[in-house]
């Protein structure tokens, strides 16, 4: 068979070639029609043997865009395509997959494989959107850098030398950050409320661990100058909110090292996910200051005698806007009601303590949707911010708004453009050059919509899936139940969460994959959350936006956001999780040729120095190029390469029934978040716009998008106690958004959906074959 490029690639029907048979049944008229139609098609067959075996699209040669993901058992198998040499008809032993311009192929199972290349939309090149902007390569300071400034020191603005000294030789922290600068100054003088806002990385936590500790310590002085002891009875003083347990954590852990140096000062922590008597002991042990999840210290206030709160003088909620987000409104009003009702109450009084209370707002994204918490919990505040942003100056003076907020300045931002059906591949091929040298990445986070294709992905990137059937193999004993068996109905989210890449990185550049999402067990979070943050080896952490907000992980140098944000304050908030504290990073979103890419105009927002531009077709040339035994730019070695590695994906997805219900899963998951975007961004992410077969291609998928039914759906959290629902993205909604289903902490309650995402998820189901639970964890 003549190698044309239009190879045929599978294997056919034994009887493909055999004279037709004859048809007997019927009356006369039925098999004269018969007759006659099958010597048309033989005529037919004859002519374009004659014309070089050329397509026609007359004879439905062509495949159709409807066509290539169809399951076709019902549909007849198609003619065999000859050479110019017809009486040569050999029937290939291997299948091979479609290249660019291949005749679309179908299976012997009657599923059509795509190729990666035909059939994708052309992408928009509009006059604001050149495809390559000139490059400013000048050197760029970095905007959430400790400042150079000589008299910023952390003693010139109001700590103590012992404090100073200790962040020096045990943080190495030598000078202040701007935001840190502005904020420990205020905080130390006086007891106003403030909103603290600036870039991710700038170091806000310690913008307001440094002034409590500071303050608290010099009552502890205080106390000792009256004859009375400062101890962790003496009272709980500053209470510190955050949305995920995860960021409690980091905060709880950067507090503690703080106060190692004024060890008398005692530090908690109650989220949740572990015995709620253990919290209660803790707390009746004393502490003063104390971590929580909003849902988790309003159960304690209710349940918990012991925790006196009526000497806190501080209070501060950090990411304030998830924390609206998130629909924590309730608990944060009924925390600062109680704090108001027992800070009335007369007990003994404490020297030193200030008469009133200071609550702190803190967010790199902080505008009017924390209005509500504003009304609750703030009073006159005063706007601490630093950001490179246009501000509009409030009415007094004090108040100040950014009207957007802006990524660090050193941060490289670029934007992919990729076609649905190649977007598993170059995320791949995406992955692979970015790990192809040692040392050039150490770590990637990969941020995705839904658990299900987190779980996908994951597995995808280790690429052992042949293994996959037998996960049990595989788990480790903290996955296991106490009978030593996977707990039932939850095989594949709570199966390993970390493993070498087989896909990403090369001979000695070791790729360890983790993923994280809020599905998880939290010690299963905990446990996998280190394991990256610990890992000396080049990593890939491939998780939910559960991870976007707040978390401080170390040499993370490039963010990858394979599906878009649910709004562009997430997508500031995921690409913040690199160049931190002055460092450098990278990051890159995955858009799709058409609409999609209205969104460069909203990345362009955030003011980002250098917005690079990536077409697919270019990230797979780099990415595959070494794997196609070519060191340079050989278009078929790349395109063979790619082509390959998506076929064998697809195989794998298909030969084992446990990795195609998680394929599909996957698929409808994506699907769902992808209806969920805020309605300012769905004429950019507009559901009618996606092409449903192609993004099945990208999940592995050969399945027509209708017949992909999902045989179970993934548990719901703990109880069922993780409710899942969606924002409308109006300011000061209660609702939740799609992104942050799943960080809700365990007692967060319930929320419905709007009827607007009722509806569109109503279509979302029609569409694609009709599961019920909306799973985005
Ligand atoms: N003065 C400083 N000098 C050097 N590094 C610092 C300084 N202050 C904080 N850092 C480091 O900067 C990193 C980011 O700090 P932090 O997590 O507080 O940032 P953030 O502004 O809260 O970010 P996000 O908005 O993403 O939550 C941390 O690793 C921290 O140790």
């Amino acid at each position: 068979m003549a190698d044309d490029g239009m190879l045929l690639n599978f294997a056919l029907p034994d009887d493909a070639f055999m004279t037709p048979k004859i048809f007997k049944g019927g009356n006369w008229k039925d098999r004269l029609t018969a007759r006659k139609s099958a010597e048309w098609g033989r005529a037919k067959a004859a002519e374009r043997v004659a014309g070089g075996g050329k397509r026609n699209p007359d004879y439905g040669d062509v495949q159709s865009e409807e066509e290539e993901l169809i399951v076709g058992e019902q549909r007849p198998a198609k003619k065999a395509r000859t050479t110019g040499d017809a009486a040569v008809v050999k029937k290939p032993k291997v299948a091979r997959e479609p290249h660019r311009g291949d005749v679309l192929p179908k299976t012997t199972t009657g599923e059509v494989i795509s190729s990666l290349f035909t059939s994708n939309p052309s992408v928009v090149k509009t006059a604001a959107q050149p495809v390559s902007e000139p490059v400013d390569e000048t050197p760029v300071e970095p905007s959430n850098a400790p400042l150079s400034d000589e008299l910023a020191t952390f003693t010139n603005l109001g700590l103590s030398p012992t404090l100073a000294n200790h962040l020096l030789t045990k943080l190495q922290l030598k000078a202040p950050t701007a935001i840190q600068r502005k904020a420990i100054q205020l905080l130390c003088a006086s007891d106003t409320d403030a909103f603290i806002q600036a870039e991710t990385g700038s170091g806000k936590t310690l913008a307001y661990l440094l002034p409590i500790v500071q303050r608290i310590s010099d009552i502890s002085l205080v106390m000792k100058a009256a004859g009375q002891a400062f101890t962790r009875r003496s009272g709980l003083f500053a209470l510190i909110l955050a949305p995920t347990r995860e960021l409690s954590k980091q905060i709880s852990a950067v507090l503690e090292t703080l106060l190692s140096c004024c060890h008398w000062i005692v530090g908690g922590i109650v989220i949740g996910g572990e015995k709620k008597s253990s919290e209660k002991a803790r707390l009746r042990k004393g502490v003063n200051i104390l971590v929580a999840t909003p849902g988790r210290l309003a159960d304690h206030l209710d349940s918990t005698e012991v925790l006196d709160v009526s000497r806190v003088r501080w209070l501060v909620m950090d990411e304030g806007d998830r924390l609206v987000e998130l629909g924590f409104e309730k608990d944060i009003q009924k925390i600062v009601s109680v704090l108001n009702m027992r800070g009335r109450e007369k007990g003994v009084a404490v020297p030193g303590l200030p008469a009133r209370r200071t609550t702190v707002l803190c967010s790199a994204t902080i505008k009017a949707d924390v209005e509500s918490l504003r009304s609750i919990a703030l009073k006159d505040p005063v706007a601490i911010a630093v950001d490179a942003g246009e501000r509009v100056e409030g009415v007094d003076g004090k108040t100040e708004q950014a009207t957007f907020f802006s990524a660090p300045s050193q941060l490289k931002q670029s934007y992919a453009i990729v076609p649905a059906k190649q977007r598993l591949v170059t995320l791949v091929a995406v992955l692979k050059q970015a790990f192809k040298r040692k040392g050039t990445v150490m770590k990637c986070i990969v941020f995705m919509s839904a658990a299900d294709s987190v779980d996908f992905h994951f597995e995808m990137l280790l690429g052992d899936a042949d293994t996959l059937g037998d996960s049990t193999a595989r788990l480790p004993s903290t996955n296991l139940s106490r009978s030593g068996k996977i707990p039932q109905g939850n095989t594949i989210a709570e199966t390993r969460t970390q493993g070498v890449s087989k896909v990403c990185g090369g001979e000695g550049n070791e790729v360890r994959v983790f993923r994280l999402h809020g599905s998880l067990q939290q010690v299963t979070r905990t446990e996998t959350l280190k394991g990256f943050a610990k890992c000396e080896t080049p990593a890939v952490l491939v998780c939910t936006d559960v991870m976007a907000r707040g978390l401080d992980l170390p040499n993370v140098d490039l963010v990858v956001e394979y599906d878009p944000p649910a709004s562009k304050d997430d997508h500031l908030h995921r690409i913040g999780r690199t160049a931190r504290a002055g460092k450098a990073g990278r990051a890159m979103i995955f858009l799709l040729p058409g609409c999609e890419e209205g969104y460069v105009e909203v990345l362009k927002e955030g003011k980002p120095r250098n917005l690079t531009r990536h077409e697919g077709d270019e990230l797979l040339k780099k990415g595959f190029a070494p794997m196609a035994g070519v060191v340079g730019q050989d278009v078929k070695g790349w395109e063979q390469a790619a082509t390959d590695w998506q076929l064998e994906a697809e195989r794998s997805v298909n030969e084992h029934p446990r990795h195609l219900e998680q394929a599909r899963r996957a698929y409808q998951s994506h699907v769902r978040a992808y209806a969920t975007h805020v309605t300012a961004e769905r004429n950019m992410f507009d559901m009618k716009a996606l092409h449903l077969g192609h993004l099945a291609k990208a999940f592995g998928l050969r399945d027509k998008p209708g017949r992909i039914g999902v045989p179970g759906q993934r548990p719901s959290g703990k109880g069922g106690k993780e409710k899942r629902a969606v924002s409308s993205g109006k300011s000061g909604s209660k609702k939740r958004s799609s992104s942050a289903m799943e960080d809700v902490d365990a007692n967060g309650g319930a929320v419905d959906e709007g009827e607007a995402r009722r509806k569109m998820l109503g279509r979302v189901k029609m569409m694609t074959g009709g599961a019920s639970e909306f799973n985005l964890g």
